[in-house]
């Protein structure tokens, strides 16, 4: 972690002042020492290999080197995987670092075109493949002998999927299934690796039996040639061109004419289709959607990585950049003195804390739900999917935002390349529409919101993560007051999330009269997606209160009260974000606004000598962060004019363009 140069005399001093042990919180944040050990052995095994290094900053790379170059680091980085697992260290666990967690974003900064291959292809097959259909893919996928990508969307559809128009039409006499694409808006569009990468795909297809149409089911297509690459006949691919990120992950369009694949291609561990023709119904259709929720669980583990990287480059920055004295004749101090500059950077540092214990939280839950979906137990499915929905759309939000803002706290500097904002923010808000667009997911979440409400007011016991619905009911009558405390702010979101879907359901239920439920749902959609954001707030926050009560029993009692204050940060500012809703629903008061207010400044105060701790203890090393102004020794200066000098312009004194262009304009204008 440390760096071999100077470090800047502000930052070092800044350290001397924490209070508690950075290596604690990192053994703490990462769940052991033993964790913190293979991360560090990890990024070391993979950023000391010098072909991964980028010799040229890949900003400044054409959108074709930007993809050749993702493919030859891919390549690379698989390799090296298989070297390690030869050598014994585990397997998915170095996937999920390489893929998702922040070596992998480090390696590939705008992401990689094999990430759909392994985070959605292969769930897929292990999804919804039988055990003789995993025999048959899951190796040669493991062993990327194939690769494949997950194509669902269309470019007329993305969020309906149910109007997906691709079909896969059975013929018994053959036993095979027909590929096509009726029409401009059935071509696939968006898969990740598709264009140039994949040759092989998870095809979400209507498919049609014996004259009727059953649904979209999955089929596992080849698209392209083992040997030569080329696109197998009846196919027409390639890639849908430039970004606003996410340039290296090779986006493609996919049509079929006639692709003709065999009936085992059907991937048949839910609905089946007999030789005959015959459809099987699943026990769920939703089953088919699994795949997807197993990416909005992942995204949020994401989120917080994503976030850790920006306020590390925001918090470093802040703590030697220095402009603007606030006293008359004082010098110019550190711009973390100003107290609106702390208000940019600590609540999303927080936010990272709850973003990565909540994320676990859900993986947990997901695994719980998945061995139980594997016993033919489906009964917490809905539950996973509200929370899961909600969570994916908050959090990416809010790490969009928060990034966002991050990347203003560095002022004119921060909209530079060199900074690494740019990659990070293209990444997060890519999470906003990809897997299910926010505003579908918050809806998603309200319309289990609304059943579960409708449970509780019929007597039925409801599952943990709305449990809550009962207690409001059972005491509807009890006015409790507002209190200034994690604990007490998470009952205040309790209470308005519950009173905002007992409204939320009033309203819908005055439209029921004289219109379409589904209509009436429409014009409900503004309540209904405030109530889920409630909710989803009022979640995380108890995630958090539970597991920190829990987690820092054994911790220093320096370490527990920094994350003690962390938690009261979140919470205070929190609440100051919603006394809208807290105003109206939940007993707040103008003095307890004041009051809170007043916490938020004592608790940034309190925070300002540990917090550097915190970053600190993400322990990112510098090549991960990729910015010139978050490097541990916070040497910003030096770093922006060496970045300034690896500009191909400044590689020459006069640039052709002035003897073509400017020479003659200027001589002519005389
Ligand atoms: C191993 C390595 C790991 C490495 C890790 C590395 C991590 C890196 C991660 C980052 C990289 C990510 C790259 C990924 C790129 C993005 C890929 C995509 O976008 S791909 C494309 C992604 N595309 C999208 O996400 C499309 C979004 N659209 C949709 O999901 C659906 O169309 C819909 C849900 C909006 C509506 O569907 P519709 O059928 O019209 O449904 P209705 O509304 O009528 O409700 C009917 C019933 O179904 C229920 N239910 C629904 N879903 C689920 C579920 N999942 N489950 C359960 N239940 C579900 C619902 O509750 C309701 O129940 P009930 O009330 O009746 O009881
Ligand atoms: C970077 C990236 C990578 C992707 N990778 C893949 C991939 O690998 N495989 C794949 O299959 N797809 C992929 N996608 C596609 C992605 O899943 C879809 O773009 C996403 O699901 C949104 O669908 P859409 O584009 O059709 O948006 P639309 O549904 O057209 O959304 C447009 C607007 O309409 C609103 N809207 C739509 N329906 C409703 C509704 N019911 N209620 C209220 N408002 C509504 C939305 O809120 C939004 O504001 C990727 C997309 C991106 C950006």
């Amino acid at each position: 972690m440390t760096s071999a140069t100077k470090v800047n005399p502000d930052l070092s001093d800044e350290r001397k002042k924490v209070e508690f042990d950075v290596e604690e919180f990192t053994n703490w944040y990462y769940k052991g020492a033993e964790n913190v050990a293979e991360k560090r052995f990890l990024e070391n095994f993979f950023l000391s290999d010098p072909e991964l290094e980028d010799k040229v900053p890949t900003s400044y790379l054409s959108h074709k080197e930007k993809y050749e170059n993702a493919v030859r680091k891919a390549v690379l980085v698989v390799n090296k995987i298989k070297e390690l697992q030869a050598d014994g260290r585990g397997g998915v666990d170095i996937y999920m670092a390489l893929l998702g967690g922040t070596l992998g974003t480090a390696i590939f900064r705008e992401a990689n075109p094999i990430t759909v291959h392994f985070v959605m292809f292969l769930p897929a097959i292990m999804n919804h493949g039988t055990s003789d259909q995993q025999a048959e893919w899951i190796s040669r996928a493991w062993n990327c002998n194939i690769i494949g990508t997950y194509a669902q969307t269309e470019l007329g559809h993305g969020t309906y999927i149910r109007g997906l128009e691709t079909t896969a039409t059975y013929d018994p006499k053959s036993k095979e299934f027909i590929l096509n694409s009726p029409n401009l808006t059935s071509y696939k569009w968006w898969p990740g690796g598709l264009g140039h990468t994949t040759n092989y795909a998870i095809v979400i297809a209507q498919l049609h039996s014996l004259g009727k149409c059953h649904g979209i089911q999955p089929f596992i297509v080849q698209l392209r040639d083992e040997e030569t690459h080329m696109p197998l006949k009846g196919i027409k691919i390639g890639e849908i061109g430039n970004k606003v990120g996410m340039n290296t992950v090779n986006n493609g369009f996919l049509a079929f004419d006639n692709v003709r694949i065999p009936l085992k291609n059907m991937l048949m561990k839910n609905a089946k289709v007999l030789e005959d023709g015959q459809f099987i119904k699943p026990k769920s259709s939703v089953l088919t959607y699994g795949t997807m929720m197993f990416v909005r669980v992942v995204i949020l583990k994401d989120m917080a990585s994503y976030l850790s990287k920006a306020v590390t480059i925001a918090l470093r920055y802040s703590m030697v950049r220095r402009q603007s004295p606030i006293e008359p004749n004082k010098p110019e101090p550190k711009i973390i003195e100003h107290v609106t500059q702390q208000y940019k950077i600590f609540p999303a540092i927080a936010k990272v804390i709850v973003f990565k214990i909540t994320a676990e939280f859900l993986w947990d839950m997901y695994n719980q739900v998945t061995h139980d979906l594997d016993k033919g137990d489906l009964e917490r499915l809905p539950e996973l999917h509200a929370i899961s929905c909600c969570l994916k759309a908050v959090c990416t939000n809010e790490a969009a935002q928060a990034v966002e803002i991050c990347r203003l706290s560095t002022g004119g500097h921060g909209y530079l390349n060199s900074a690494g904002f740019q990659d990070i923010y293209g990444m997060v808000t890519a999470a906003q529409t990809y897997e299910g667009e926010n505003t579908v997911m918050f809806l998603q979440t309200a319309r289990y919101l609304i059943k579960c409400w409708e449970k509780a007011m019929n007597g039925e016991k409801l599952t943990p993560t709305v449990s809550y619905l009962e207690n409001f009911i059972k005491g509807r009558n009890s006015r409790q007051s507002f209190q200034n405390s994690p604990s007490g702010i998470l009952k205040a979101f309790q209470l308005a999330a519950a009173k905002k879907i007992a409204e939320s359901n009033k309203h819908l239920e005055e439209r029921k009269k004289y219109l379409s439920p589904e209509e009436a749902t429409n014009q409900t959609g503004l309540e209904l997606i405030n109530a889920s954001e409630l909710h989803c707030q009022a979640f995380l926050l108890q995630a958090t209160i539970e597991v920190l009560e829990d987690s820092t029993k054994q911790t220093s009692l320096q370490l527990r009260s920094v994350l003690k204050d962390l938690l009261e940060l979140y919470s205070v500012d929190l609440a100051l974000r919603y006394t809208g809703s807290l105003l109206e629903f939940a007993n707040m008061t103008s003095s307890d606004i004041e009051f809170l207010q007043r916490s938020l400044e004592a608790l940034l105060k309190k925070l300002r000598y540990n917090i550097l701790g915190i970053v600190d203890g993400f322990d990112h090393p510098d090549q991960i962060l990729g910015s010139v102004l978050g490097t541990y020794d916070g040497n910003v200066y030096e770093n922006l004019i060496n970045a300034a000098m690896k500009s191909p312009l400044n590689q020459e004194d006069v640039n052709k363009s002035f003897h073509l262009y400017l020479k003659p304009f200027m001589k002519s204008n005389l």
